[in-house]
């Protein structure tokens, strides 16, 4: 396993901060006292490198890792511990497979820190997402559909990472389950309208990593509840 596949495995729990939101220093401080795993940062719009650096900045106080996920390049901040590259499955335009992909390694060339990479295999579920409509996501996928593409990512290419993505609402279960059962290799993220403990355990149960996102912005003592929720639970046996 390579090294940043070993550093990200043990996560169980994530909290993802959006660099184009406001967040007090007393709530930044509960977020990364909380015993979450890692922070993510990112976000589908607004990102630029001044927030972007601004956030990590305030983040370095703390002993937590941080990643970032690379979804703008003039937001490509150094300093990370792992960046995180999403490829968009569920999508009919290659911009976002691998397009948006190749400028950047035209543009950074020699710059890119290879050794900090790792790839999302993102697949997209709620249409009425800000990334769904972003990528013109094929997101009414039935779980059979979901699935095979999580199959291609675990195994026709081989990502570190499966992203289910239903950022702003809570995913259906079911399909979760089925994208459990075909994912054998890849790390399996959830991420998607977790807004308390209850959807927190029963997302914990079907994936390796829960990202908790929105309900920081909205409720920062439901966003806390969340990591507890997760670390008590066990992932099913399928
Ligand atoms: C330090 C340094 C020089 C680093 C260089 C950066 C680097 C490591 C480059 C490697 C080269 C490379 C391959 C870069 C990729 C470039 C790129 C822009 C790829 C496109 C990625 C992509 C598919 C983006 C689409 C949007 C997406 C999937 C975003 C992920 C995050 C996400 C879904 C957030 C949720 O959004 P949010 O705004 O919160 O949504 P809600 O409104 O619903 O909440
Ligand atoms: O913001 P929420 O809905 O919690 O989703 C988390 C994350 O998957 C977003 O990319
Ligand atoms: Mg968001």
């Amino acid at each position: 396993m390579n090294e940043m596949r070993q550093f990200i495995q043990p996560w169980r729990h994530v909290f993802k901060l959006d660099p184009d939101r406001e967040l007090g220093d007393r709530e930044l401080d509960a977020i990364c006292r909380s015993g979450t795993d890692a922070i993510l940062v990112g976000g589908s719009t607004g990102l630029t490198y001044e927030n972007t650096a601004g956030l990590l900045s305030r983040l370095r106080s703390y002993e937590l890792p941080c990643a970032l996920e690379v979804s703008e390049l003039e937001a490509a901040v150094p300093g990370f511990d792992v960046y995180m590259i999403p490829m968009v499955l569920n999508t009919p335009d290659t911009d976002w497979i691998l397009g948006h992909h190749r400028r950047a390694i035209e543009r950074f060339g020699s710059l890119i820190p290879w050794e900090m990479v790792l790839t999302e295999g993102y697949i997209v579920l709620n249409e009425d997402s800000s990334v769904a409509r972003l990528t013109n996501a094929d997101s009414r996928l039935s779980a059979r559909a979901a699935a095979a593409y999580a199959e291609i990512a675990d195994k026709l290419m081989g990502l570190p990472v499966v992203y289910l993505e239903y950022s702003g609402m809570f995913g259906d279960m079911d399909v979760v389950r089925e994208v459990r059962e075909s994912v054998e290799h890849s790390q399996l993220f959830y991420g998607g309208g977790i807004t308390g403990a209850a959807e927190a355990e029963q997302a914990a149960a079907l994936s390796d990593t829960v990202v908790v996102g929105n309900i920081i912005y909205r409720d920062v003592q439901q966003a806390l509840l969340t990591v507890q929720a997760v670390k008590k639970t066990l992932k099913t046996t399928i």
